[in-house]
């Protein structure tokens, strides 16, 4: 098994599979796996002599632990392939409010119950608004300048201050109305056209294409559309997700990262994807410059400069005041299309399989859809959505069953800190919420597998604003997620006009149990099979 996990590392770090043990590249990767792992020995084994880490030692070691902890590996071959599954099952036998793992050489603190999340997202947030340093983050974020990987600190608040209210405040997604509006009604033609061939549509292609376009949107407006860009933001985001989610060898064995040559493989990759955003993103930021500098020569007023604004115009007109550099601005940028994208193209897509498996919630859905539009209306608007509790009711069991980022995004405490029950976590500790874990805990929901919108109606003050901790999927406190207005409009508007528009079929031949629900872990959890469906024009 340690081999396997060695294999794993190397599997990341050679350009090519592991199908090939038998070849003279197979030979040559067992070679690797064995100095890989003596490597790995000498540099997780180096004896501490600094006090400080005995104390630290001597803290997490009183935390409750799984056995069959393997020398070098820790609780590595512990982990199946989605490490959200494997955590919950360890923590319910384990530790099902705290549990400490050694993922390789680094101690991981795994919360896994509303109090142990409370605790550390509320009570204690202060120390545990950090996040641990990451190679990739540091090259691919510009220093990790942006606002999903920032260490806590002065910088961080300043980007989250700005983050939060001039790019994705609920009055700042409001003006994006009709932008979204647009957007979707741009998928609904494409889909018309689908409906009336009837055509099968790969759905999965449609909504990530829609999420990306609508990204693209907000962070350059209307104005710099542009198919084939869109495309390549694309392809970089994805880039961005299979490096910031994949097995990295710094997170497990950090010692070992640091190595010259092991530095040099790892950085190698992430180099070149940081250097195609950066050409990517330094002529959009010279495209607005140049066009704002062309609007206020010709006189037009701040009122209608502002009516095509995306995020980059309005970091422009900000970086005085903020004390961005044009590198800081590159950065938040690429964290918005990697947070924004993926997850609601997610969501929407996980959403509609459910509703495809589970006949009777769509038509419920439905038919509160169809009642509520004025009768002629050929789309569904935002004005519409207002008294829609069964489909706000459906959007959050989606995110109860299906959160697009189960574990989060790791924290790191600042400071040792007691938590609950007399446990203290150590300074500089890295710490996982699994908020899937707790949104399958059976002491809170009844038939916690089922997929029950209904279970949301009679608790309509669960929110999704992260006040009550046995529901909180975008989070709590001072790393909540900033962009829930933003994904709250972008799933509603959508997910109601698919079902207000069409009635939904699955291709011939398959049942909705046949519907796959297998998922792949990554940056986020997506469906490992894509969703196929036949609109029809209602
Ligand atoms: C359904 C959609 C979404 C879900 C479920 C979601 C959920 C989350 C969660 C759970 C976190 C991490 C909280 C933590 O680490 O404690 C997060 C962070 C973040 N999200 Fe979202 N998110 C969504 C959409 C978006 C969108 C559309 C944007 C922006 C356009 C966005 C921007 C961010 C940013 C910048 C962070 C990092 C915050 C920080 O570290 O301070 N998210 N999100």
């Amino acid at each position: 098994m340690a081999a396997a996990m060695a294999h794993a590392v190397l599997h990341k770090l050679l350009p090519y599979g592991g199908e090939e043990a038998a070849s003279p590249r197979g030979a040559f990767v067992l070679l690797a796996v064995s100095l890989m792992l003596l490597l790995i020995r000498r540099f997780s084994t180096t004896s501490k002599k600094d006090y400080d880490e005995k104390d630290d030692e001597r803290l997490l070691s009183r935390l409750p632990s799984p056995p069959n902890k393997l020398p070098v590996l820790g609780h590595m071959h512990l982990m199946g392939p989605l490490p959200h599954v494997s955590l919950a099952a360890l923590a319910a036998k384990n530790g099902p409010d705290l549990m400490l793992l050694r993922l390789g050489s680094v101690p991981t603190v795994v919360a896994s119950s509303p109090r142990a999340a409370e605790a550390i997202l509320r009570t204690h947030d202060h120390v545990f608004a950090s996040r641990p340093r990451s190679m990739v983050a540091d090259i691919i974020l510009y220093g990790a300048s942006d606002s999903c990987y920032a260490p806590y600190g002065a910088h961080f608040r300043k980007v989250r201050k700005l983050v939060t209210l001039h790019l994705l405040s609920s009055k700042k997604v409001q003006s994006y109305r009709h932008d979204r509006e647009e957007e979707v009604a741009m998928v609904m033609e494409k889909l018309d056209g689908a409906a009336a061939a009837c055509a099968v549509v790969d759905m999965s292609e449609v909504l990530q294409s829609f999420t990306n376009d609508l990204i693209c949107r907000a962070v350059s407006g209307k104005f710099f559309r542009d198919e084939g860009r869109n495309k390549m933001f694309r392809e970089l985001i994805d880039a961005n997700a299979a490096l910031l989610g994949g097995f990295n060898l710094e997170d497990y064995f950090p010692k070992l990262a640091r190595l010259k040559p092991v530095r040099k493989i790892i950085c190698a990759k992430v180099i070149g994807i940081n250097r195609r955003w950066d050409q990517l993103l330094n002529k959009l930021i010279a495209d607005h410059v140049t066009r704002l500098q062309l609007l206020q020569a010709s006189g037009t007023d701040d009122a209608e400069q502002e009516e095509d604004s995306g995020f980059i115009d309005v970091l422009l007109s900000l970086q005085e005041e903020y004390g961005l550099t044009t590198d800081h601005i590159k950065a938040i940028v690429i964290s918005m299309f990697e947070a924004g994208t993926e997850t609601s193209y997610l969501v929407l897509e996980v959403a509609m399989a459910e509703l495809m498996r589970n006949p009777r919630v769509m038509a419920k859905l439905q038919d509160e859809v169809r009642r509520s539009v004025p009768k002629g209306r050929h789309m569904v608007t935002e004005d519409d959505l207002t008294n829609m509790r069964y489909l706000k009711a459906v959007i959050k069991e989606t995110l109860r069953l299906h959160p697009p980022g189960p574990l989060f995004i790791p924290h790191l405490s600042l400071h040792d800190c007691e938590v609950i029950d007399g446990y203290t976590i150590p300074s500089g500790t890295r710490v996982i919420v699994n908020a899937w874990a707790i949104g399958r805990l059976e002491d809170l929901w009844e038939n916690p597998d089922e997929f029950l919108p209904e279970r949301f109606l009679d608790a309509s003050h669960v929110g999704l604003k992260g006040n009550d901790f046995c529901y909180f999927p975008f989070g709590s406190g001072r790393r909540m997620c900033p962009g829930i207005h933003a994904a709250a409009a972008t799933l509603g508007i959508m997910l109601a006009n698919l079902v207000y528009r069409f009635d939904w079929e699955l291709p011939t031949g398959m049942n909705k149990e046949d519907v796959d629900m297998t998922e792949v872990f990554g940056l986020t959890v997506h469906l490992k099979e894509k969703l196929f469906l036949v609109p029809k024009l209602v």
